[in-house]
């Protein structure tokens, strides 16, 4: 079974990114004190085996991760310095893929988070990653 469209509550995200705006559009939607991002697969997103492409899954939960951070920082700049991914099933085009993340510490100049893509509730990725908080 596939979603084939964006659910219901779920706004276009605009990026300053250029990377982000090639691999969208991406949606996002409010959830309490943090933000769900989403996008719907498609088949360009697909690798030779059909099913949606690693390096799109991880580029998308770096965009929302560090959009999540970002936030939590109080819009402090951020950078990636690791993201370890473990993609624990697949996802095919019409999947809505949608994100989970928690920030288990927030220190004076990194911030670790925990992260996961899901596919109708069930973990597709689940990703450990590392902020820097650029100048501290
Ligand atoms: C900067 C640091 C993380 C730490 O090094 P430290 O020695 O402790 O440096 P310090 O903290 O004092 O900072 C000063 C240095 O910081 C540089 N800079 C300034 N602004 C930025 C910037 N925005 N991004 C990157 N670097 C920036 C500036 O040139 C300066 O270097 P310089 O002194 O001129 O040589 C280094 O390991 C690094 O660049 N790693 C690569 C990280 C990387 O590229 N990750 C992938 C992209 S992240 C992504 O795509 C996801 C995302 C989405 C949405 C939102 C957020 C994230």
């Amino acid at each position: 079974m596939t979603s084939s469209s964006i659910p219901e509550g779920f706004l276009p995200f605009a990026s300053r990114g250029r990377f982000t705006e090639k691999i969208g559009p991406l949606y996002y939607k409010p959830d309490g004190d943090s933000i769900i991002y989403g996008f719907l697969a498609e088949e360009g997103h697909t690798n030779g085996n059909g099913v949606i492409h690693g390096g799109m899954l991880i580029s998308f939960l770096d965009e929302a991760l560090g959009q999540i951070i970002w936030r939590a920082l109080d819009k402090q700049r951020c950078a990636t310095i690791s993201l370890n991914c473990n993609f624990v099933a697949s996802a095919k085009p019409g999947d809505w893929i949608e994100t989970r993340a928690e920030i288990s510490r927030k220190g004076m100049a990194v911030v670790f988070v925990r992260g996961e893509l899901q596919v109708r509730g069930e973990r597709i990725l689940a990703a450990d990653g590392i902020w820097k908080i650029i100048g501290k």
